[in-house]
């Protein structure tokens, strides 16, 4: 039941595949696609010793083409990403790392064996040395990959960076990878696994490339094949007519230009103020989030600063990437979320292992009852970053279950100076909202896990992505419950779940009565925009009629037929 079908477009004969869309836009390019990590060889082939010399030669210079690919690309890229790739060419022609596998080699090995032998040895010291060094093990690994792969003649593992403009598909993506894509270079990206409210849907929005998820026959479409990927719509053209393509790329970027011009603040049409707030994961996210119109930061989800890290970072590192973030957005509303580790979004130091079932296992919160001295560092090192920039950030928590947990959280949050607040997103704590509302200062809404916990449908799962639908009526009513409930309390209630982020459904939430919206910076103005073209008892007459629907196809259909 993937809600997904392949058809025949009858006027340019081009096949069609439909998934989910989940980033507005047209994208068309040709594919480009990941390259599988190479098999690591666990014994060496022997090398005869007259042909050694010419062996470690191989070596030294598949890791000479390796370094040299990157800061290729280092010399095209700009910014972080840039002083990334060309620290990462650097690695590939480290003399202590090149030297280990000539050593390797003239032992006997041979130069794949050779490459792995001496990765291994760098990764066993920089582990024992823990903290910046423990953090490099990822990208040796990954130059250990490309060596293997060059001395083999395969291609490069991980998402190529493209000569020229392409599209990206994959089955899904990792969170590393997708952050690091060039949205210049990757002009759309589709995936034939993962939800609307995967990881590598929330970041291509955050980078702002049109995105369609779970989309059925993708893994047919060859590299090199020319496709249009429309984020809107949820269709990908094969091999379409390439001036129509192109005229649709345009026309899609025109709009987007003109909802771009969406300046805030954010309000009804008859004046009705909601924040609308950006979602993002660190500073460099926080600063591009500053240029666009958002009130400010609704969700910082803290962990995704962390997922390459081995050990927890110290007070004071996590003290200095909180501070990035509000200094961003000095003098506005910046709500930071602890760590919300475990399940889709494991962290080394911070997840428990061994799980049977992750997603209904001891992530967000529930981390902190078996250690609170991750949760006090993290809340120690937030008011530290909130005294160094004079800022009152409001903090809370994941996963909440039950006003045990919301109280116990409120106080340690309070004993800090810091404003707590919880997030909804398990249908226990959208039912007792209002008694989680007794112990903090404010909700916020994460309509991802809510729909995939009231619908028991797995966020990342292709084949229930119609169950993991925001629209769902059942997601929605406990939606409605926690906003009421923050209404009779006087409390602001917000949503960051990616359902604020679907311009339209944004309109619905204000009429259940939510006083924050918080979407990826990409979709900020889309959401604005759209709230400003429409009244607050339009909103309310909406929210009603969704509410008596009995599927998203309906509950859209009504709200458009109220909203228009
Ligand atoms: C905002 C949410 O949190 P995350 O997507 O990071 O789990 C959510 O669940 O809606
Ligand atoms: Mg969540």
């Amino acid at each position: 039941m993937t809600g997904s079908t392949t058809v025949t477009d009858s006027r340019t004969d081009a096949r069609t595949l439909h998934g989910t869309p989940v980033v507005p836009g047209v994208g068309y390019g040709p594919v480009v696609r990941p390259a599988p990590r190479p098999t690591r060889p666990d014994a060496a082939r022997e090398i005869g010793e007259d042909s050694r010399e010419s062996e470690v030669e191989r070596f030294r210079a598949a890791a000479k083409a390796v370094g040299a690919r990157l800061q290729a690309r280092a010399a095209l890229a700009t910014g972080s990403a840039s002083e990334v790739l060309a620290a990462n060419a650097a690695m590939a022609e480290d003399r202590g790392w090149l030297g280990a596998g000539a050593k390797a080699i003239k032992g006997g090995a041979d130069a794949a064996y050779a490459a792995v032998a001496a990765t291994d040895q760098f990764v066993a010291m920089f582990a024992k040395l823990g903290g910046r060094m423990a953090e490099r093990i990822t990208d040796l690994m990954d130059i250990c990959d490309r060596v293997l792969a060059e001395l083999s003649g395969l291609p490069e593992p991980g998402v190529p960076t493209p000569a020229q403009p392409s599209v990206l598909l994959a089955e899904d993506l990792a969170p590393a990878d997708t952050a690091g894509l060039d949205p210049t270079l990757v002009v759309a990206l589709a995936t034939s696994l993962g939800g609307p409210t995967s990881h590598t849907a929330i970041i291509a929005r955050q980078l702002g490339i049109p995105c369609v998820v779970a989309v059925a026959g993708l893994d047919d479409v060859a590299a090199g094949t020319a496709v249009m990927v429309d984020g809107t719509t949820g269709l990908l053209s094969v091999d379409p007519d390439a001036e129509e393509a192109r005229r649709a790329v345009d026309e899609s970027a025109a709009h987007l230009a003109r909802v771009a011009e969406w300046t805030g603040p954010g309000r009804t049409s008859d004046g009705h103020h909601v924040d609308i707030l950006a979602n993002v994961q660190d500073g460099a996210g926080a600063r591009a989030a500053r240029t666009t119109a958002a009130d400010g930061v609704g969700l910082f989800r803290t962990e995704l600063s962390f997922l390459d890290r081995d050990v927890e970072p110290t007070v004071a590192e996590q003290a200095d990437i909180y501070g990035e973030v509000l200094t961003a957005f000095e003098g506005h509303k910046v709500v930071v979320r602890t760590l919300d580790a475990g399940s889709d979004k494991p962290l080394r130091f911070a997840t428990h292992p061994d799980e049977a079932n992750p997603a209904l296992g001891v992530r967000g919160i529930r981390i902190a009852a078996a250690d609170r001295g991750i949760l006090h560092r993290q809340l120690d090192a937030i008011a530290a970053a909130a005294e160094a920039t004079s800022s009152s950030p409001w903090v809370m928590a994941p996963m909440i279950a039950t006003a045990d947990e919301a109280k116990a959280f409120a106080a340690d949050v309070r004993e800090r100076g810091l404003t707590p607040g919880v997030m909804i997103e398990v249908p226990a704590a959208a039912l007792l909202a209002d008694r989680i509302l007794e112990h903090v200062d404010f909700l916020s809404i994460g309509t991802n896990d809510l729909a995939q916990y009231t619908m028991a449908a797995d966020r990342m799962s292709a084949d229930l992505a119609a169950l993991t639908d925001p629209w769902q009526p059942a997601v929605l009513a406990l939606v409605a419950r926690a906003a009421e409930a923050g209404a009779a309390a006087g409390k602001p209630v917000g949503v960051c779940g990616e359902a604020a982020a679907d311009p339209l459904l944004a309109c619905v939430l204000v009429g259940f009565g939510v006083t924050s919206l918080s979407a990826a910076s990409a979709a900020v103005a889309g959401v604005g925009a759209r709230l400003g073209q429409v009244t607050l008892e339009q909103c309310r007459e909406a929210a009603r009629a969704v509410l008596g629907t009995a599927g998203p196809l309906e509950a859209r259909e009504a709200a458009s037929a109220v909203l228009g």
